[in-house]
């Protein structure tokens, strides 16, 4: 039996899903003669890891416990007298994450799978790829930091997988990679890449407030951590950052034109994100009705769309025809057109959902099923 030794970084919505695809995947798994052998799992302050990562993991109902200790809002501290396992706090963790991947790196590798939402796992990826592991990734951040960690992180091609992050578990980087290797140029991606954001303005279309609208995507999972990371459309810009890199243009964020749907006086800088939440999102709801009631009374739907071509980024709301391929998306799906000399005249079309915990973690694990022929 093939063993993929894993270390979780981020147990909020998707970490947590991730886990119990894992465990309703044990037997699948055993035919096809994999195991994925959890060694730890860490959250923004804690971890908790088995006792040897070489010999022992964290059984499944150990990997229970840490769900719902996680989703009913505690600490993974109190699993220090749960089952056979160690727990860390916060100034060991980076140094415990490398350590293991120190021990595992060289050895029977590991993956280190980041379902965060932060830029400080960054470091310990890109040391992590140094060490001989393999990394799987749902959070963007890692991947639209500087050209330095970028090139670190691809560096060894077939050692990083991160399908979650464009489209949640939508085929869109294994179907732009298959293009590319096959030597046929891409030089057009237009689409609809948030499913927060597609969701919000057919709910909207539907005759909903904004800000109700807002807070159901956040209960349903589809927006990012704090609802401003799609709303100030910087979530839609890292996906075309790292669409554009995979492309091979060597620019960052900045090189991304962005409009927001909410004002400068209502960032995080400013406002909390309850108190954005409460008190200043019905304030938007006004002018995001008026704007979508006169595109619909000429017919047409406003959609939040990504585009990348030559030296063009830009993602902002676009004004379409309502039965046009974007027109028609509904809720939280995605739909991305690709644009090659093998589909010059029709585009590559992928559609489907492109938000949620169950499809992104589901994206996740395949990933790392992806990757099992890089282990013993
Ligand atoms: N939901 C979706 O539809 C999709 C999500 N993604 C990406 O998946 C990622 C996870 O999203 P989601 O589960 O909704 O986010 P959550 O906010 O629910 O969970 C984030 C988790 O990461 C943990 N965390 C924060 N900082 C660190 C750190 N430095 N080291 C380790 N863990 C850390 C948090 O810890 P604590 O519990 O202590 O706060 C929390 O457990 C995001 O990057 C998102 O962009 C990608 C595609 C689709
Ligand atoms: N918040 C994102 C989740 C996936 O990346 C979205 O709404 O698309």
């Amino acid at each position: 039996m093939k063993k993929i030794p894993l270390l979780l970084m981020g147990c909020g919505g998707v970490g947590r899903q991730l886990l119990h695809h894992i465990i309703a995947c044990r037997l699948l798994h055993s035919k096809l003669g994999v195991r994925l052998r959890v060694v730890g799992v860490c959250d923004s302050k804690s971890m908790v890891v088995a006792p040897d990562a070489f010999t022992t993991e964290l059984d499944d109902d150990l990997l229970l416990q840490v769900c719902k200790v996680k989703s009913s809002g505690s600490s993974l501290q109190n699993l220090n007298n749960f089952g056979e396992c160690k727990v860390f706090s916060s100034q060991d963790l980076a140094r415990k994450v490398t350590d293991i991947a120190t021990i595992l790196g060289n050895s029977t590798g590991m993956a280190l799978v980041d379902c965060s939402a932060s830029s400080e796992t960054i470091g310990v990826l890109s040391q992590a790829v140094d060490l001989g592991c393999c990394v799987v990734l749902a959070n963007k951040k890692p991947l639209t930091s500087s050209l330095e960690y970028y090139d670190k992180l691809v560096s060894q091609p077939r050692r990083i997988r991160h399908e979650s992050t464009v489209g949640a578990g939508l085929p869109v980087i294994a179907s732009i990679n298959r293009i590319l290797s096959s030597g046929d140029p891409i030089y057009r991606i237009v689409g609809s890449l948030s499913g927060t954001l597609g969701f919000v303005m057919s709910e909207v279309e539907g005759g909903k407030p904004f800000s109700q609208v807002i807070n159901a995507a956040k209960s349903l999972g589809y927006t990012e951590p704090d609802p401003r990371d799609d709303l100030s459309g910087m979530d839609v810009a890292r996906k075309a950052l790292i669409l554009a890199r995979l492309l091979g243009h060597h620019i960052n964020l900045d090189s991304v034109k962005i409009e927001s749907l909410y004002p400068v006086e209502m960032g995080p800088d400013v406002m909390p994100v309850e108190d954005f939440l409460v008190n200043g999102l019905p304030l938007l709801d006004k002018d995001i009705k008026n704007r979508i009631d006169k595109a619909s009374s000429s017919g047409n739907v406003l959609r939040y769309v990504c585009l990348i071509e030559d030296s063009r980024y830009e993602v902002g709301i676009q004004e379409l025809p309502r039965d046009s391929a974007l027109g028609r998306l509904r809720g939280s799906d995605n739909v991305l057109e690709i644009y090659s000399r093998c589909y010059k005249t029709q585009p590559l079309v992928i559609q489907g959902a492109g938000a949620g915990n169950d499809t992104t973690a589901a994206g996740v694990l395949a990933d790392i099923l992806d990757i099992q022929d890089l282990f013993p």
